[in-house]
């Protein structure tokens, strides 16, 4: 899907957005000197955006929240998160609201502090089917033709002779093919989709594989500023460190999840996990360390082998990138293969 842009398609609070605004007033300077200070007129509604993912599942609400289509197994999920040490490294979760019949979970809005914010969506892990869909694929096959046109749009000599002739392909099947030809199978992660200050979003990296090519895709991302890249390695090596002892995390499958990066031009930056739709809770006394490679019984997800993977690009791309923040003029590195030395 493209990116979609939406401008609080259904209000959370009874009262209209206007009618909030309402209490801010004007007032002229006293005459005693000392000038009151003017109040902050109000911030412009920024407008939510979905960088990848399904259409229609989400609603942009009012006061900073985000409504995602219910599901019972998120829904569980980001209630156990609230009680986990990784809260806060997910959205904030406010419960399941109902509108024109249909259920939502309701979220933080991650984009609600950032002013036209750079967004970067990152699947994690080296695996992106349950190990339960794979079961379910041997027993009760299901070829799809939608994703036999998505194969086919990209590589017509993907399917197989037998594929060809069904013009179908099985789930599992497509998305092993997803896995292979972008970096989730040899680095843990992939991107999935960039929208960038200028509104210009891009989801064609289906082929993006090698290093160098997601190097060059994150280096892109960033435009080449290293502060950006310094402030998600502090983030992202926060978050390796809290994933490792986090109970959570020990005891859930964690599959198709993302991380969101989000910056702005004024150099702030975040990073939060996101997408818990296929993120299962693992029969006790089952663990996993996430970084053990994946076979077929194991459970493992390569989540942290992926992370791993992740801080080590960035680190490498530091080198290249500038450390003026404000230097606009010189995006691009001058010496690429002499690099300054970049020190964390
Ligand atoms: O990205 P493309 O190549 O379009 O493929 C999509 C993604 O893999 C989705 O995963 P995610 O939601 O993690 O992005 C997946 O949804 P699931 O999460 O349901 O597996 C879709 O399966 P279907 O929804 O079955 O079509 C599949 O068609
Ligand atoms: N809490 C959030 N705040 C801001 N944007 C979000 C949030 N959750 C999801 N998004 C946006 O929606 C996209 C799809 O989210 P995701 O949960 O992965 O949906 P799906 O389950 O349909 O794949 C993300 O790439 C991001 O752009």
């Amino acid at each position: 899907m493209k990116c979609t842009v939406a401008l609080f398609s259904f209000g959370l609070a009874s009262k209209p957005r206007q009618q909030r605004n309402q209490g801010v007033t004007w007032k002229k300077p006293g005459s005693t000197g000392t000038l009151p200070p003017l109040p902050v007129p109000p911030k412009k509604p920024q407008p939510w955006v979905q960088v990848v993912g399904h259409a229609g599942s989400f609603h942009a609400g009012d006061y900073g929240m985000l409504l995602k289509r219910y599901s019972e197994g998120e829904q569980q999920c980001l209630q156990r998160l609230m009680e986990d040490s990784l809260r806060p490294f997910v959205p904030g979760y406010h419960g399941v609201v109902q509108r024109a019949e249909q259920d939502y979970n309701m979220m933080d809005d991650l984009l609600t502090h950032f002013n036209s914010p750079a967004i970067m969506d990152c699947k994690i892990g080296t695996r992106t089917y349950l190990e339960e869909e794979l079961t379910k694929a041997r027993e009760r096959p299901q070829p799809r033709q939608d994703m036999y046109e998505k194969m086919v749009d990209v590589d017509p000599e993907a399917p197989t002779a037998e594929e060809q002739a069904l013009q179908a392909v099985l789930k599992t099947r497509y998305m092993q093919w997803r896995e292979t030809l972008s970096s989730t199978t040899t680095l843990g992660f992939r991107i999935e989709g960039i929208k960038k200050a200028d509104g210009v979003c891009n989801t064609n990296f289906k082929r993006t594989k090698s290093r160098e090519e997601v190097m060059q895709a994150l280096q892109d991302y960033v435009d080449c500023n290293a502060l950006i890249v310094k402030g998600y390695l502090r983030r992202l090596k926060e978050l390796q460190l809290v994933l490792e002892t986090s109970d959570f995390f020990r005891t859930h499958e964690v599959v198709g999840s993302s991380l969101l990066f989000v910056h702005d031009s004024t150099g702030k930056t975040g990073v939060w996990m996101i997408d818990f739709g296929k993120t299962v809770p693992l029969p006790p006394p089952l663990t996993l360390d996430h970084r053990t490679p994946w076979e077929e019984g194991n459970r493992e997800d390569g989540y942290l082998w992926g992370l791993d993977n992740l801080i080590d690009v960035l680190t490498d791309i530091l080198p290249h990138l500038n450390l003026n923040l404000t230097d606009r003029t010189s995006s691009k590195p001058k010496h690429p293969l002499q690099p300054e030395p970049y020190r964390i």
